[in-house]
Protein backbone atom coordinates (compact mmCIF):
# COMPACT_ATOMS: atom_id res chain seq x y z
CA UNK A 1 0.00 0.00 0.00
CA UNK A 2 1.38 3.58 -0.47
CA UNK A 3 2.53 5.06 2.90
CA UNK A 4 2.97 8.72 1.82
CA UNK A 5 -0.01 11.23 2.63
CA UNK A 6 -3.10 9.36 1.82
CA UNK A 7 -6.49 11.34 0.45
CA UNK A 8 -8.93 12.41 2.52
CA UNK A 9 -11.89 10.64 2.73
CA UNK A 10 -14.75 10.38 5.60
CA UNK A 11 -14.68 7.02 7.61
CA UNK A 12 -17.10 4.78 6.61
CA UNK A 13 -17.99 3.08 10.88
CA UNK A 14 -19.96 -0.19 10.07
CA UNK A 15 -22.72 -1.57 12.26
CA UNK A 16 -21.20 -3.28 15.85
CA UNK A 17 -21.69 -7.06 15.61
CA UNK A 18 -24.66 -8.88 16.15
CA UNK A 19 -25.71 -10.10 20.08
CA UNK A 20 -28.25 -12.08 19.10
CA UNK A 21 -27.41 -15.88 19.54
CA UNK A 22 -27.48 -16.94 15.93
CA UNK A 23 -26.57 -20.79 14.44
CA UNK A 24 -23.20 -20.50 13.02
CA UNK A 25 -21.49 -22.46 10.61
CA UNK A 26 -18.24 -23.80 11.90
CA UNK A 27 -15.62 -23.27 9.64
CA UNK A 28 -11.57 -24.14 9.07
CA UNK A 29 -9.43 -21.35 9.88
CA UNK A 30 -6.72 -20.92 7.09
CA UNK A 31 -3.61 -19.24 8.06
CA UNK A 32 -1.88 -18.05 5.33
CA UNK A 33 1.41 -17.01 7.00
CA UNK A 34 2.38 -20.64 7.08
CA UNK A 35 2.60 -20.87 2.97
CA UNK A 36 6.02 -19.74 3.06
CA UNK A 37 7.55 -23.64 3.78
CA UNK A 38 6.37 -26.39 1.49
CA UNK A 39 5.33 -28.11 4.69
CA UNK A 40 3.44 -25.40 6.09
CA UNK A 41 1.34 -25.27 2.06
CA UNK A 42 1.05 -29.38 2.45
CA UNK A 43 -0.26 -28.97 6.19
CA UNK A 44 -2.65 -25.87 4.81
CA UNK A 45 -3.77 -28.14 1.59
CA UNK A 46 -5.46 -30.78 3.76
CA UNK A 47 -7.34 -28.42 5.68
CA UNK A 48 -8.14 -26.35 2.43
CA UNK A 49 -9.16 -30.17 1.01
CA UNK A 50 -11.01 -31.04 4.10
CA UNK A 51 -13.25 -27.34 4.12
CA UNK A 52 -13.41 -27.81 -0.07
CA UNK A 53 -15.13 -31.17 0.40
CA UNK A 54 -17.70 -30.86 3.16
CA UNK A 55 -18.47 -27.27 4.26
CA UNK A 56 -17.51 -25.60 0.83
CA UNK A 57 -16.83 -22.23 3.27
CA UNK A 58 -13.47 -21.35 4.96
CA UNK A 59 -12.25 -18.55 6.88
CA UNK A 60 -8.38 -16.96 5.79
CA UNK A 61 -5.96 -15.00 8.27
CA UNK A 62 -2.64 -13.48 7.94
CA UNK A 63 -3.53 -12.90 4.33
CA UNK A 64 -1.11 -9.64 4.45
CA UNK A 65 -3.47 -7.01 5.02
CA UNK A 66 -3.05 -5.07 8.48
CA UNK A 67 -6.04 -4.34 10.17
CA UNK A 68 -5.63 -0.88 9.84
CA UNK A 69 -5.25 -1.27 5.99
CA UNK A 70 -8.14 -2.80 6.25
CA UNK A 71 -10.35 0.04 7.50
CA UNK A 72 -9.15 2.49 5.11
CA UNK A 73 -9.90 0.04 2.34
CA UNK A 74 -13.72 -0.28 3.91
CA UNK A 75 -13.21 3.64 3.96
CA UNK A 76 -12.46 3.31 0.11
CA UNK A 77 -15.33 0.87 -0.86
CA UNK A 78 -18.04 3.00 0.42
CA UNK A 79 -16.16 6.19 -1.56
CA UNK A 80 -18.73 4.80 -5.03
CA UNK A 81 -22.11 4.92 -2.55
CA UNK A 82 -21.38 8.02 -0.32
CA UNK A 83 -18.79 10.38 -2.85
CA UNK A 84 -20.51 9.82 -5.85
CA UNK A 85 -23.71 11.90 -6.92
CA UNK A 86 -26.63 10.09 -8.42
CA UNK A 87 -26.01 11.71 -11.84
CA UNK A 88 -22.83 10.56 -12.08
CA UNK A 89 -23.74 6.81 -10.65
CA UNK A 90 -26.18 6.79 -13.63
CA UNK A 91 -23.02 7.96 -16.33
CA UNK A 92 -20.71 5.40 -14.72
CA UNK A 93 -23.88 1.88 -14.95
CA UNK A 94 -22.61 -1.31 -16.11
CA UNK A 95 -23.70 -2.12 -19.41
CA UNK A 96 -25.04 -5.74 -17.87
CA UNK A 97 -27.25 -6.58 -20.98
CA UNK A 98 -25.38 -5.41 -23.47
CA UNK A 99 -21.67 -6.13 -22.75
CA UNK A 100 -22.72 -8.83 -20.14
CA UNK A 101 -20.81 -6.79 -18.10
CA UNK A 102 -21.35 -5.91 -14.43
CA UNK A 103 -17.94 -3.45 -14.20
CA UNK A 104 -19.16 -0.05 -13.56
CA UNK A 105 -22.45 0.72 -11.17
CA UNK A 106 -25.11 -2.01 -10.54
CA UNK A 107 -27.87 0.23 -9.26
CA UNK A 108 -31.22 -0.06 -6.97
CA UNK A 109 -33.95 -2.25 -8.43
CA UNK A 110 -31.95 -3.78 -11.31
CA UNK A 111 -32.74 -7.54 -10.38
CA UNK A 112 -36.52 -9.26 -9.50
CA UNK A 113 -36.24 -10.75 -5.85
CA UNK A 114 -39.55 -12.33 -5.62
CA UNK A 115 -43.21 -11.50 -5.64
CA UNK A 116 -42.45 -8.34 -7.12
CA UNK A 117 -39.42 -7.06 -5.09
CA UNK A 118 -36.57 -5.75 -6.63
CA UNK A 119 -33.04 -5.78 -4.70
CA UNK A 120 -32.01 -2.75 -2.78
CA UNK A 121 -28.41 -3.54 -3.64
CA UNK A 122 -25.60 -1.79 -4.72
CA UNK A 123 -22.62 -2.50 -6.58
CA UNK A 124 -19.52 -0.64 -8.04
CA UNK A 125 -17.92 -2.82 -10.26
CA UNK A 126 -14.15 -2.24 -11.16
CA UNK A 127 -11.81 -5.05 -13.23
CA UNK A 128 -8.59 -6.02 -11.22
CA UNK A 129 -6.77 -3.64 -13.71
CA UNK A 130 -8.11 -0.25 -12.53
CA UNK A 131 -6.91 1.73 -16.01
CA UNK A 132 -9.07 0.06 -18.25
CA UNK A 133 -12.10 2.09 -17.25
CA UNK A 134 -12.93 5.76 -16.76
CA UNK A 135 -14.05 5.77 -12.72
CA UNK A 136 -16.40 8.65 -10.98
CA UNK A 137 -14.12 11.94 -10.07
CA UNK A 138 -14.43 10.81 -6.42
CA UNK A 139 -12.38 7.35 -6.73
CA UNK A 140 -9.78 8.61 -8.94
CA UNK A 141 -7.20 9.80 -6.26
CA UNK A 142 -7.79 6.80 -4.87
CA UNK A 143 -6.55 4.25 -7.64
CA UNK A 144 -3.20 3.71 -6.63
CA UNK A 145 -4.49 2.03 -3.25
CA UNK A 146 -7.30 0.02 -5.02
CA UNK A 147 -4.65 -1.13 -7.64
CA UNK A 148 -2.28 -2.14 -4.68
CA UNK A 149 -5.53 -4.00 -3.13
CA UNK A 150 -6.25 -6.07 -6.24
CA UNK A 151 -2.87 -7.31 -6.59
CA UNK A 152 -2.87 -8.59 -3.43
CA UNK A 153 -5.95 -10.09 -3.54
CA UNK A 154 -4.72 -11.92 -7.09
CA UNK A 155 -1.58 -12.42 -6.59
CA UNK A 156 -1.08 -12.53 -2.48
CA UNK A 157 -4.02 -14.44 -1.75
CA UNK A 158 -6.20 -16.16 -4.93
CA UNK A 159 -2.89 -17.43 -6.07
CA UNK A 160 -2.05 -18.73 -2.82
CA UNK A 161 -5.12 -20.83 -2.87
CA UNK A 162 -4.98 -21.85 -5.98
CA UNK A 163 -1.84 -23.07 -5.39
CA UNK A 164 -3.64 -24.93 -1.95
CA UNK A 165 -6.71 -26.41 -4.10
CA UNK A 166 -4.01 -27.93 -6.75
CA UNK A 167 -1.61 -29.61 -4.02
CA UNK A 168 -5.24 -31.17 -2.98
CA UNK A 169 -6.00 -32.43 -5.76
CA UNK A 170 -2.21 -33.68 -6.42
CA UNK A 171 -1.59 -31.28 -9.58
CA UNK A 172 1.19 -29.41 -10.39
CA UNK A 173 1.10 -26.26 -8.01
CA UNK A 174 0.88 -23.83 -10.65
CA UNK A 175 -2.05 -25.83 -12.27
CA UNK A 176 -5.41 -23.11 -11.72
CA UNK A 177 -2.94 -20.56 -10.99
CA UNK A 178 -1.67 -20.42 -14.78
CA UNK A 179 -5.49 -20.25 -15.53
CA UNK A 180 -5.95 -16.75 -13.56
CA UNK A 181 -3.58 -14.96 -15.11
CA UNK A 182 -3.85 -10.86 -13.83
CA UNK A 183 -3.41 -9.37 -17.87
CA UNK A 184 -4.91 -12.12 -19.31
CA UNK A 185 -8.22 -10.71 -21.41
CA UNK A 186 -11.40 -12.09 -18.41
CA UNK A 187 -13.59 -9.96 -16.45
CA UNK A 188 -12.63 -11.62 -13.09
CA UNK A 189 -15.22 -9.55 -12.60
CA UNK A 190 -14.52 -7.45 -9.80
CA UNK A 191 -11.24 -6.79 -7.43
CA UNK A 192 -13.01 -4.17 -5.32
CA UNK A 193 -16.59 -5.36 -5.71
CA UNK A 194 -18.22 -3.32 -2.94
CA UNK A 195 -21.73 -4.43 -2.67
CA UNK A 196 -23.83 -2.22 -0.35
CA UNK A 197 -27.16 -2.62 0.53
CA UNK A 198 -29.55 -0.45 2.03
CA UNK A 199 -32.16 -1.54 4.80
CA UNK A 200 -35.70 -2.28 3.19
CA UNK A 201 -39.21 -1.81 3.94
CA UNK A 202 -41.18 -4.44 5.84
CA UNK A 203 -43.61 -5.21 2.74
CA UNK A 204 -40.53 -5.78 1.61
CA UNK A 205 -39.17 -8.05 4.00
CA UNK A 206 -42.77 -9.55 4.37
CA UNK A 207 -43.46 -10.54 0.27
CA UNK A 208 -39.72 -12.24 0.18
CA UNK A 209 -39.78 -13.81 3.69
CA UNK A 210 -37.28 -12.12 4.69
CA UNK A 211 -34.50 -13.12 1.41
CA UNK A 212 -32.45 -10.11 -0.34
CA UNK A 213 -30.88 -12.49 -2.61
CA UNK A 214 -31.64 -16.02 -3.14
CA UNK A 215 -29.63 -19.63 -2.69
CA UNK A 216 -27.00 -19.40 -5.63
CA UNK A 217 -23.65 -20.79 -6.31
CA UNK A 218 -21.42 -18.01 -7.24
CA UNK A 219 -20.34 -18.15 -11.52
CA UNK A 220 -16.46 -18.03 -10.69
CA UNK A 221 -13.96 -19.52 -9.28
CA UNK A 222 -12.96 -18.77 -5.98
CA UNK A 223 -15.14 -15.74 -4.41
CA UNK A 224 -12.90 -13.77 -2.00
CA UNK A 225 -15.16 -11.99 0.46
CA UNK A 226 -13.98 -9.25 3.23
CA UNK A 227 -15.62 -10.25 6.37
CA UNK A 228 -17.80 -7.71 7.81
CA UNK A 229 -20.28 -7.10 10.80
CA UNK A 230 -23.43 -7.33 9.52
CA UNK A 231 -24.84 -10.32 9.83
CA UNK A 232 -26.90 -11.75 6.89
CA UNK A 233 -24.98 -14.19 4.80
CA UNK A 234 -26.13 -17.70 5.43
CA UNK A 235 -25.05 -21.01 3.96
CA UNK A 236 -26.73 -24.28 3.33
CA UNK A 237 -25.31 -26.83 5.76
CA UNK A 238 -24.42 -30.62 4.36
CA UNK A 239 -27.48 -31.42 6.78
CA UNK A 240 -29.86 -29.11 4.84
CA UNK A 241 -29.70 -26.25 7.13
CA UNK A 242 -29.38 -22.72 6.62
CA UNK A 243 -26.50 -21.39 9.04
CA UNK A 244 -24.96 -17.89 9.86
CA UNK A 245 -21.76 -16.94 8.60
CA UNK A 246 -19.64 -14.87 11.69
CA UNK A 247 -17.65 -11.74 11.26
CA UNK A 248 -13.53 -12.31 12.26
CA UNK A 249 -12.12 -8.92 11.92
CA UNK A 250 -9.43 -8.64 9.10
CA UNK A 251 -10.20 -11.84 8.08
CA UNK A 252 -11.47 -13.58 4.57
CA UNK A 253 -14.43 -15.09 4.04
CA UNK A 254 -13.72 -18.07 0.99
CA UNK A 255 -15.75 -20.68 -0.75
CA UNK A 256 -15.47 -22.21 -4.58
CA UNK A 257 -18.12 -21.70 -7.34
CA UNK A 258 -19.20 -22.94 -10.79
CA UNK A 259 -16.14 -22.73 -12.70
CA UNK A 260 -13.80 -24.28 -10.14
CA UNK A 261 -16.67 -27.40 -9.81
CA UNK A 262 -15.93 -28.03 -13.16
CA UNK A 263 -12.30 -27.80 -13.04
CA UNK A 264 -12.14 -30.67 -10.63
CA UNK A 265 -14.57 -32.40 -11.67
CA UNK A 266 -16.77 -31.82 -8.77
CA UNK A 267 -13.98 -32.27 -6.01
CA UNK A 268 -14.47 -28.45 -4.69
CA UNK A 269 -17.87 -28.35 -4.47
CA UNK A 270 -19.88 -24.59 -5.03
CA UNK A 271 -22.16 -24.14 -1.61
CA UNK A 272 -25.41 -22.73 -1.81
CA UNK A 273 -25.52 -19.22 -0.40
CA UNK A 274 -28.19 -16.78 0.31
CA UNK A 275 -28.52 -13.12 2.02
CA UNK A 276 -31.41 -12.80 4.24
CA UNK A 277 -32.61 -9.81 6.57
CA UNK A 278 -30.01 -8.71 9.35
CA UNK A 279 -31.02 -10.13 12.88
CA UNK A 280 -33.09 -7.65 14.82
CA UNK A 281 -30.16 -5.22 16.56
CA UNK A 282 -28.48 -4.72 12.96
CA UNK A 283 -31.20 -3.38 11.19
CA UNK A 284 -31.62 0.01 9.60
CA UNK A 285 -27.61 -0.15 9.33
CA UNK A 286 -26.31 -0.34 5.74
CA UNK A 287 -24.14 -2.91 4.66
CA UNK A 288 -20.88 -2.61 2.82
CA UNK A 289 -19.01 -5.47 1.66
CA UNK A 290 -15.49 -5.52 -0.48
CA UNK A 291 -15.54 -9.22 -2.86
CA UNK A 292 -12.96 -10.85 -4.99
CA UNK A 293 -14.74 -12.88 -7.53
CA UNK A 294 -11.73 -14.29 -9.41
CA UNK A 295 -12.76 -16.39 -12.24
CA UNK A 296 -10.05 -17.95 -14.78
CA UNK A 297 -9.28 -16.34 -18.02
CA UNK A 298 -11.94 -16.26 -20.81
CA UNK A 299 -10.59 -18.74 -23.32
CA UNK A 300 -10.27 -21.52 -20.37
CA UNK A 301 -12.83 -24.32 -21.29
CA UNK A 302 -14.89 -25.44 -17.94
CA UNK A 303 -13.34 -28.73 -18.09
CA UNK A 304 -12.26 -31.01 -15.40
CA UNK A 305 -8.36 -31.60 -14.50
CA UNK A 306 -9.07 -35.11 -15.43
CA UNK A 307 -5.14 -35.78 -14.94
CA UNK A 308 -5.50 -35.21 -10.55
CA UNK A 309 -4.91 -38.52 -9.32
CA UNK A 310 -7.41 -37.67 -6.52
CA UNK A 311 -9.66 -37.11 -9.25
CA UNK A 312 -8.94 -40.78 -10.39
CA UNK A 313 -9.34 -42.25 -7.15
CA UNK A 314 -12.65 -39.90 -6.34
CA UNK A 315 -15.02 -40.32 -9.71
CA UNK A 316 -14.61 -37.26 -11.92
CA UNK A 317 -18.27 -35.87 -12.21
CA UNK A 318 -18.40 -33.50 -15.22
CA UNK A 319 -20.28 -30.46 -14.55
CA UNK A 320 -21.21 -29.53 -18.69
CA UNK A 321 -20.49 -32.40 -21.10
CA UNK A 322 -17.58 -32.46 -22.99
CA UNK A 323 -18.61 -31.24 -26.63
CA UNK A 324 -21.05 -29.04 -24.96
CA UNK A 325 -19.05 -27.09 -22.13
CA UNK A 326 -18.63 -23.94 -22.23
CA UNK A 327 -15.68 -21.17 -22.05
CA UNK A 328 -15.32 -19.23 -18.79
CA UNK A 329 -16.23 -16.27 -20.99
CA UNK A 330 -19.73 -18.00 -22.30
CA UNK A 331 -20.64 -18.93 -18.92
CA UNK A 332 -19.94 -15.87 -17.25
CA UNK A 333 -21.76 -13.83 -20.05
CA UNK A 334 -24.96 -16.16 -20.10
CA UNK A 335 -25.11 -15.67 -16.18
CA UNK A 336 -24.18 -12.17 -15.75
CA UNK A 337 -26.79 -11.12 -18.75
CA UNK A 338 -29.92 -13.86 -17.62
CA UNK A 339 -29.19 -13.21 -13.32
CA UNK A 340 -32.36 -11.48 -11.80
CA UNK A 341 -34.08 -10.83 -14.83
CA UNK A 342 -35.13 -14.53 -16.27
CA UNK A 343 -38.52 -15.86 -15.29
CA UNK A 344 -37.68 -19.03 -13.04
CA UNK A 345 -39.55 -21.98 -13.57
CA UNK A 346 -40.43 -24.23 -10.44
CA UNK A 347 -38.56 -27.58 -9.70
CA UNK A 348 -38.19 -29.94 -7.43
CA UNK A 349 -38.99 -28.68 -4.14
CA UNK A 350 -38.09 -25.48 -3.25
CA UNK A 351 -36.08 -25.07 -6.50
CA UNK A 352 -36.56 -22.78 -8.85
CA UNK A 353 -34.65 -22.99 -12.61
CA UNK A 354 -33.67 -21.24 -15.31
CA UNK A 355 -31.95 -21.88 -18.57
CA UNK A 356 -28.07 -20.34 -18.99
CA UNK A 357 -26.85 -21.50 -22.45
CA UNK A 358 -28.26 -24.90 -22.54
CA UNK A 359 -27.74 -25.47 -18.96
CA UNK A 360 -30.00 -25.65 -16.21
CA UNK A 361 -28.84 -23.55 -13.12
CA UNK A 362 -30.66 -23.59 -9.92
CA UNK A 363 -31.99 -21.35 -7.47
CA UNK A 364 -32.69 -22.44 -3.74
CA UNK A 365 -35.34 -20.71 -1.01
O1 LIG B 1 -23.51 -10.09 0.54
C1 LIG B 1 -23.01 -11.18 0.83
O2 LIG B 1 -22.55 -11.42 1.96
C2 LIG B 1 -22.94 -12.26 -0.21
C3 LIG B 1 -23.32 -11.80 -1.59
C4 LIG B 1 -23.27 -12.93 -2.57
O3 LIG B 1 -23.40 -14.06 -2.26
C5 LIG B 1 -22.99 -12.62 -4.00
O4 LIG B 1 -23.02 -11.43 -4.38
O5 LIG B 1 -22.74 -13.57 -4.76
FE1 LIG C 1 -22.70 -15.38 -3.84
Amino acid sequence: MPSLTLPQIPHYEPAPPTKEPLEYADLAVIDLSKTKTPEGRLELAAQVREAMTTIGFFYVINHGLTSAQNTRMFDIADVPFSQVPEDEKKAFHADIKGAKSYQGYKLRQYWHIDAGVRDQIEHYNLARDVTKKQHPKALVPLLPEIDAFARLNHFEILHTLLRLFALGMELPEDTFVKEHNFDAPGESYGLLYPIFSYPRSEDDEVKTKNVWLKGHTDIGSVTILWSQPVSALQILSPDGKWRWISHIENALVVNAGDAMDALSGGFYKPTIHRVVQPPPDQRGYTRLGIFYFAMPDNDVKLVPHAESPVLQAHGIRWRFEEANAPTMEMWRKGRVAAYGLTQLTKGEGNVEEELINGIVLKHYN
